[in-house]
This record gives structure tokens, C-alpha cells and sequence, in this order.
């Protein structure tokens, strides 16, 4: 008689969890770094608040951001001037806003990520959504579905609120369902819009000052399987290790709260130094668990570029080649901090640099922080040239 050992061990998969395609979008609209004090002071009608225009100059300056996307263009704007007045009662209309636009980019970037796959949708089992940008049911994880054409059967899941981390946290939930659900394959999609943290500057509140500085809109998307089916399926990225770690007493450090007048944003300015001062541990902890004595300059680094003072707290601190982060500077430059979809646009940036052979090792590390303060690690291991071709 068969056992229930037996059964367990027959759903779960024999391998890891891979990467097996990515595809990444962004909205049409799109501006300038050196552009934005001007415009953001512009449409918000706030050019009297000459000291916080500076700072935003100083901040858009220093950021490493060239260029930055976003769905609330100026005519969307003018048809909703109180978006920026945080006091006025605004979310139920950007709730709608954010409805109707996400699940869209999402499905941009979910319909590159499936192409590369190159199997049917409808093979798609389990979808893992992660969006702050919204606040209703059904969620965006239901209409993406749809647009797609998703089977009615796939297993659905919506992250919200986790800030920049939420692509670390859905890549590390989507491991754990490929693994422990024999064939099967989980589309994660990540989309974050800014429209529902939009509004004018305001005294004593720097923080707005600096989200306006450095976050842009973008979605992610990710296939993830185990045991890929062969001349099919090509992984990318094995996962062979995950954790996550909140950092003591930081949960005031990055905070996020839905108020009438939209998702109000607190990041103080110690948070690269608190990264800076826990990340080290979290890598070590992780080699360690699976055995691996790593040299920070032998791996390649996948770390989300919350800022870019974070990016050169960390290079400084583990002493990386001037190389080594260059995959999460250049999302930085081309599309400034999307929050949870970044780390997702960094994988695909670290893929083409495989491809052109700018990036040779094999061993690497994503890493993704957001509020509590928590910090999300995965140790990957590349796909070798050779098993590629
Ligand atoms: C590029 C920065 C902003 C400036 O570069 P710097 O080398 O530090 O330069 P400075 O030290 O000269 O700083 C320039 C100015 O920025 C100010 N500043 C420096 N961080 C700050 C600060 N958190 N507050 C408010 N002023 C600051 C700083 O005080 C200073 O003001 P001033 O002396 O008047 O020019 C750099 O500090 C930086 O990359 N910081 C990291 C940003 C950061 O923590 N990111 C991670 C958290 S992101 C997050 O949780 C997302 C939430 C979110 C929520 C809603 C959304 O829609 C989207 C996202």
C-alpha cells in the first residue's frame, strides 16, 4: 500500500527551482532626471516652495537616475489636480486609476516572460502577484489572470504592502511552490504604479521630497519551475537558497500607510547605513547554510537599487570591483527605484550581461529590502554558457 511518505515525496519535484524567463515593461510616458524638480514643481502647482524644489534638484542630482517612467502623465493630472493635495479625500480614485493600469503593465511583462518560456499558457498552474499600488478585491492578480487567458484552475496569490522587497518576497514564495508542487509553474508578476503615492511637496515632510526623486513605475515578470522539460524550458537562474531576515526596532525606519489622499510613504534617511550594517551577516548566514565558502568578488550581485547610496553602502562594505553592481546601476540610471519590480528588471539585466559575456560567475545573490526592515536573500547559481547553448 502506498504510503503517505510516498505520496509526499511524488509531489514534490526532484530539482530546484530555476528562473526558466523574465520580461519586463514600463509605461509609454516617460522624463528626464534633470527635467523633474521643474516639472513635479510645475504640476503641482507648488513653484513657492523654493527650498524643497532645491533639495529635489540636489536629490535628482546625486540619485544616479538618468531617466524615469510613470502612468500619471500631465493630462492625467489635469483631470485630477487634487491628487496633489495629500488632504483631499483622493484614493478611491486612484484605487481606480491603479486598477485598470496594472494588471495591464503587468500583462506586458507577463506576455514577454511567457513568449520566452515558450510552453502554452495554459500550463501555467500558480500565479504569485505582488502589487501596493491598488486596494481592492478581485485584485489585479484576477483581471491579469484574465487578460492572459490563464486556466480557471491557477492557483492565485496577491502580496500588497511589502514595499521594495516585494519581488524578493514573491520570488521566494514562488521556490517554494514550484518545489513542493511537481510540475509546477508559477507566473509572478510584480507592478508597481506611482500614481498612489502622487503628491505636492509639503514642509517637514523630506521623505515625499525624496520618493518624488527616485521611485518610477514599472512591472516585472517571471516564469519559475523545477525539473525543466528539456529543449523547452531554459533555466536561467537556479534558487537554491532563500531567507529572510527583519532587521531589531527598524519598523518606523520605512513605513507605508493608505490614507484618503493615497499611500503615504515614510523612509527615513538611515536606512543605507542599517543595510549597510546587516547585510553582511545575511550573506554569511546563507553560504553557510548551504555549505559554500564564497568570496564576494567571485559572485555576481543582483541587489535591489533602493537608492544610490545603498548601492555604494553595500559595494564599500563587502569591497565589490567597481563591475560588480553594475547590473543594478544601470536599472537605477534607466528607470530609477519601481519598488518590487526592480530586482526583477536587475535579473534580466544580469542575464544579458551573461549573454554578452560581461558576467562570468556562476554563483550570485539577489537581495530586495523593504519596511520592517526586512531583508530578502537568495543565493543563485547561472546557468553555465556551456549549458545554455
Ligand atoms: C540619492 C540620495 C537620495 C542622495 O544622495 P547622497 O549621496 O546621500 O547625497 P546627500 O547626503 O548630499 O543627500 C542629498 C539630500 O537628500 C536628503 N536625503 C537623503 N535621504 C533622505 C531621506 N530618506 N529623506 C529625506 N531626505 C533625504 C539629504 O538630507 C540631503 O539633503 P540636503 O542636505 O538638503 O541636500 C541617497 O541618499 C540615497 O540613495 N538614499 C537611499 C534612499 C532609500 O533609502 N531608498 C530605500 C527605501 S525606498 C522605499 O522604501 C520605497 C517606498 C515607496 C513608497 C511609495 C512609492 O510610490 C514608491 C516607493
Amino acid at each position: 500500500m502506498t504510503t503517505v511518505h510516498q505520496i509526499r515525496r511524488a509531489q514534490r519535484a526532484d530539482g530546484p527551482a530555476a528562473v526558466l524567463a523574465i520580461g519586463t515593461a514600463n509605461p509609454k510616458g516617460s522624463m528626464l532626471q534633470d527635467d523633474y524638480a521643474d516639472y513635479y514643481f510645475r504640476v503641482t502647482n507648488s513653484e513657492h516652495h523654493a527650498e524643497l524644489k532645491d533639495k529635489l534638484k540636489r536629490i535628482c542630482k546625486k540619485s544616479g537616475i538618468e531617466r524615469r517612467y510613470a502612468h500619471l502623465d500631465e493630462e492625467l493630472l489635469s483631470a485630477h489636480p487634487d491628487f496633489s493635495d495629500r488632504t483631499l479625500p483622493t484614493l478611491d480614485a486612484r484605487i481606480d486609476m491603479a486598477s485598470a493600469a496594472v494588471p495591464e503593465l503587468a500583462a506586458s511583462a507577463a506576455a514577454r516572460a511567457i513568449a520566452e518560456w515558450g510552453r502554452p499558457v495554459a500550463d501555467v498552474t500558480h500565479l504569485v502577484f505582488s502589487t501596493y499600488s491598488g486596494g481592492k478585491a478581485p485584485s489585479a492578480d484576477l483581471r491579469l489572470a484574465s487578460l492572459l487567458g490563464l486556466r480557471p484552475t491557477v492557483s492565485r496569490t496577491i502580496l500588497s504592502l511589502n514595499g521594495c522587497s516585494g519581488g524578493g518576497r514573491a520570488m521566494q514564495l514562488a521556490k517554494e511552490l514550484a518545489e513542493n508542487n511537481r510540475g509546477a509553474r508559477v507566473l509572478l508578476a510584480c507592478c508597481e504604479l506611482t500614481l498612489i503615492a502622487f503628491y505636492g511637496p509639503q514642509e517637514g515632510r523630506l521623505d515625499t521630497i525624496l520618493g518624488h526623486g527616485i521611485f518610477g513605475d514599472g512591472a516585472g515578470a517571471v516564469i519559475i519551475g523545477a525539473d525543466p522539460v528539456d529543449c523547452i524550458e531554459r533555466p536561467l537562474f537556479k534558487m537554491v537558497f532563500a531567507t529572510q531576515t527583519t532587521i531589531p526596532e527598524t519598523e518606523d525606519e520605512i513605513t507605508m500607510r493608505l490614507m484618503k489622499g493615497g499611500l503615504d510613504f515614510h523612509v527615513s534617511v538611515r536606512v543605507p547605513k542599517l543595510l549597510k550594517s546587516n547585510i553582511e551577516r545575511c550573506l554569511i548566514d546563507a553560504f553557510q547554510s548551504i555549505g559554500i565558502s564564497a568570496e564576494w568578488n567571485d559572485l555576481f550581485w543582483a541587489i535591489h537599487p533602493g537608492g544610490r547610496a545603498i548601492l555604494d553602502q553595500v559595494e564599500q562594505l563587502l569591497g565589490l570591483g567597481v563591475d560588480k553592481l553594475a547590473a543594478s546601476r544601470r536599472v537605477l540610471r534607466e528607470y530609477g527605484n519601481m519598488s518590487g519590480a526592480t530586482v526583477i528588471f536587475v535579473l534580466d539585466e544580469l542575464r544579458r550581461r551573461r549573454a554578452r559575456g560581461e558576467e562570468v560567475a556562476e554563483w550570485g545573490v539577489m537581495m530586495a529590502f523593504g519596511p520592517g526592515i526586512t531583508i530578502e536573500t537568495m543565493v543563485l547559481h547561472a546557468t553555465s554558457i556551456l549549458e545554455e547553448n
